[in-house]
C-alpha cells in the first residue's frame, strides 16, 4: 500500500470519528439539559394545579353551589400563588362544562406545557383547574448550553483530528523515507533482484532483473514467477526447479542450480546465471513472499569456457590436446569395460615432415598440419576423437568398438585419406603417415601402459618402411623399437639444441 493512500484513509477515519465525538460532545449537554428541563416542568405544573385546586376547593366547600359566580375571588386566589414567587403561570378554572370561568392573568410565550387537576364538591368533580407554563426558558437554556458544548465540540474534533493525524503523518514519513531508500538501494546495485508474494506471484523486479528477464514490474506485476522467470539447465536443456518455488516449500535460503540459463522472453536471449533466493519472514515468522538475487555470469561462463578451451586444445589445430585426450581415453576404457567392448587408441606421426618443414617452411608445415587434423577428423566416427599430442603426432581415440579389428579399418582409413595430395598455397604436397594401434583391454588395462603400447607399434610402423600402420604385440619391446625411439628422440634434441657441452 502506497503510504499516500494510507494517509488518506488514515484521515478520512480521524475525521468520522473527530465528527461523531464532536457531534456527541456538542448535543449531549444540551439534550440532557432540555429533557431534565421538560420533566421538572412538567411536574411542576401537576404539583402547582393540585396545590391551587387545593386553595379552590376550600372556596368551594364555602359555598357550594354558587362559587362559579365568584370569578373576582377566583382570580384573586389564583393570582395569589403568583406572590409567593410562581409568576410564570397561567392558572385557569373551568367549570363543569368545562367553561372557563377564571384565569390568572400572566401572560406567557409558547410553547407552553400544562398540568390540570380536578375540583370536587362534597366528592364530586365540579371543575378543572389548570396551570400552563412556558417551556421558553427550557429552551433557552438548551440553547446556550448547546452553543457552548458546540464551542468545546469544535475544539474536540481540531484535537482528536490533527494530534494523532501529526505522529501518524512523522510515521508515515518516516516508513515513506525507508521505503525510498530501499527502493534507490535495489534500482542501484548490480545485482537482479525479483521479488514475489508467498504463492510465487510477482511483486517486484530491478532494473537489471528487467533487462534479464525482458519484463518490466508493471507488465510482470502479479504473474506467476514462472512465466517471468524462464529457467533451464544449461545440459540437459530440460526447465529447471525455480529457487523461489523451493525456497518457499522449505522456508529457507536456496542457492542456485549450477549451469542455469535464463531465457529473455523478449528476444529469448539466453544468460547464465547464478545465486539464491529465500523467504521474506514476518515478525512472527510466517512467510510473506520470497526474493531472489541473481546475477548475469555470461561474460564470466564464455572466459572460463575460453580458459577451459586453451586448457584442453591445441592452439594451431583446435583439436583437443594430450590433457584432453587423456580424459577422453579414460572415458573410452571406462564405457568400454562397462558395455563389456573394446577401446582403440592410434598413435599416428606424418612421415618425413621435417623435410616439409625444412624446404617449405615452418608456415606451410603449420598449415599441412591444420589440414591434416581436418582431414583426420573426417576418417572417424562422431563418438570418436582425434587429439594433437604435439609436434607432428596424432591420437585417435575409438569408442566403443566390437573387435579390435574395427581399429585396423580406421587406421587402413586414415593412411588411405593421407596418401591424398595437399594443396597449400600452390604447392601439391603429398604425405603418409605411420600408425601404432593399441586396443583396450587387451594391450594394456592402464592409460599409460596403452599410450606406451600404441606409440611402440607406431615406431614399429616408421621401421616397416612408414605409410603403414600396426597393431601393438608383445615384440614391439625390442631392441629396435627402442632404438628407432632414441633416434627420434635424439633428432627432436638437436633441432631444440637441447645439447651442451659442461
Ligand atoms: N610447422 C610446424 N612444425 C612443427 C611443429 N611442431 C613440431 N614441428 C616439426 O615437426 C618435425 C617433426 O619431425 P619428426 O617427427 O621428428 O621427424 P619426421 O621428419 O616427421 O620424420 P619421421 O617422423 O621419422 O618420419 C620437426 O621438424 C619439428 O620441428 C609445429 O607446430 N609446426
Amino acid at each position: 500500500m502506497q503510504p499516500g493512500s494510507s494517509n488518506k484513509r488514515v484521515l478520512a477515519v480521524l475525521t468520522h470519528l473527530a465528527i461523531i465525538i464532536a457531534l456527541a460532545v456538542s448535543a449531549v449537554p444540551p439534550i440532557l439539559s432540555w429533557v431534565s428541563d421538560y420533566r421538572h416542568e412538567q411536574a411542576a405544573v401537576v404539583i402547582e394545579a393540585e396545590i391551587n385546586g387545593r386553595i379552590v376547593g376550600q372556596l368551594i366547600n364555602t359555598n357550594p353551589d354558587l362559587w362559579v359566580f365568584e370569578t373576582l375571588r377566583l382570580e384573586e386566589l389564583l393570582a395569589r400563588r403568583s406572590d409567593i414567587g410562581n409568576r410564570n403561570e397561567i392558572r385557569s378554572v373551568f367549570g363543569p362544562d368545562n367553561r372557563l370561568i377564571a384565569q390568572s392573568l400572566d401572560e406567557l410565550k409558547p410553547p407552553l406545557i400544562a398540568g390540570r387537576a380536578p375540583l370536587f364538591d362534597s366528592g364530586r368533580q365540579v371543575g378543572t383547574i389548570q396551570v400552563q407554563r412556558s417551556l421558553r426558558p427550557a429552551i433557552i437554556s438548551a440553547l446556550w448550553i448547546f452553543l457552548a458544548s458546540s464551542v468545546f465540540g469544535a475544539s474536540v474534533f481540531v484535537v482528536i483530528r490533527n494530534l494523532p493525524l501529526r505522529t501518524l503523518r512523522q510515521v508515515f514519513t518516516a516508513l515513506a523515507e525507508e521505503k525510498e531508500k530501499a527502493q534507490i538501494t535495489l534500482q542501484s546495485i548490480g545485482d537482479a533482484v525479483i521479488t514475489t508474494d508467498a504463492q510465487m506471484r510477482i511483486e517486484y523486479l530491478n532494473p537489471i532483473a528487467e533487462r534479464l528477464t525482458g519484463w518490466t514490474t508493471a507488465q510482470a506485476f502479479g504473474r506467476a514467477m514462472d512465466d517471468v522467470f524462464k529457467i533451464y539447465n544449461e545440459k540437459s536443456r530440460l526447465p529447471a526447479t525455480n529457487p523461489i518455488q523451493e525456497c518457499l516449500e522449505k522456508n529457507q535460503i536456496v542457492e542456485m542450480e549450477n549451469h542455469t540459463i535464463l531465457v529473455r522472453h523478449t528476444d529469448q536471449q539466453e544468460f547464465h546465471i547464478e545465486d539464491s533466493a529465500a523467504p521474506i519472514r514476518r515478525t512472527d515468522g510466517s512467510v510473506l513472499g520470497a526474493v531472489m538475487v541473481f546475477h548475469d555470469v555470461t561474460d564470466r561462463k564464455a572466459a572460463q569456457n575460453r580458459l577451459q578451451h586453451i586448457a584442453f586444445h591445441d592452439t594451431l589445430t583446435g583439436l583437443p590436446n594430450r590433457a584432453l585426450f587423456r580424459k577422453k581415453l579414460s572415458k573410452a576404457m571406462i564405457d568400454a569395460r562397462f558395455m563389456k567392448k573394446h577401446a582403440g587408441v592410434l598413435f599416428l606421426d606424418l612421415d618425413r615432415f621435417k623435410t616439409i618443414n625444412d624446404s617449405l617452411g615452418h608456415a606451410i608445415g603449420d598449415e599441412l598440419l591444420v589440414l591434416v587434423a581436418k582431414r583426420l577428423e573426417q576418417c572417424i566416427r562422431e563418438s570418436d576423437v582425434i587429439c594433437r599430442m604435439g609436434g607432428d603426432e596424432f591420437t585417435a581415440v575409438l569408442n566403443s568398438i566390437d573387435m579390435p579389428d574395427n581399429a585396423g579399418s580406421v587406421a587402413s582409413k586414415i593412411v588411405e585419406s593421407m596418401a591424398k595430395p595437399f594443396s597449400i598455397q600452390g604447392h601439391e604436397l603429398r604425405i603418409s603417415t605411420s600408425i601404432g594401434i593399441a586396443v583396450y583391454p587387451r594391450d594394456g588395462e592402464d592409460l599409460d601402459d596403452l599410450l606406451k603400447n600404441a606409440d611402440a607399434a607406431m615406431y614399429y610402423a616408421k621401421g616397416q618402411g612408414r605409410n603403414n600402420y600396426q597393431y601393438f604385440h608383445a615384440d614391439m619391446s625390442s631392441k629396435a623399437v627402442h632404438d628407432l625411439q632414441m633416434d627420434n628422440a635424439l633428432q627432436a634434441a638437436l633441432e631444440n639444441n637441447e645439447f651442451f657441452l659442461e
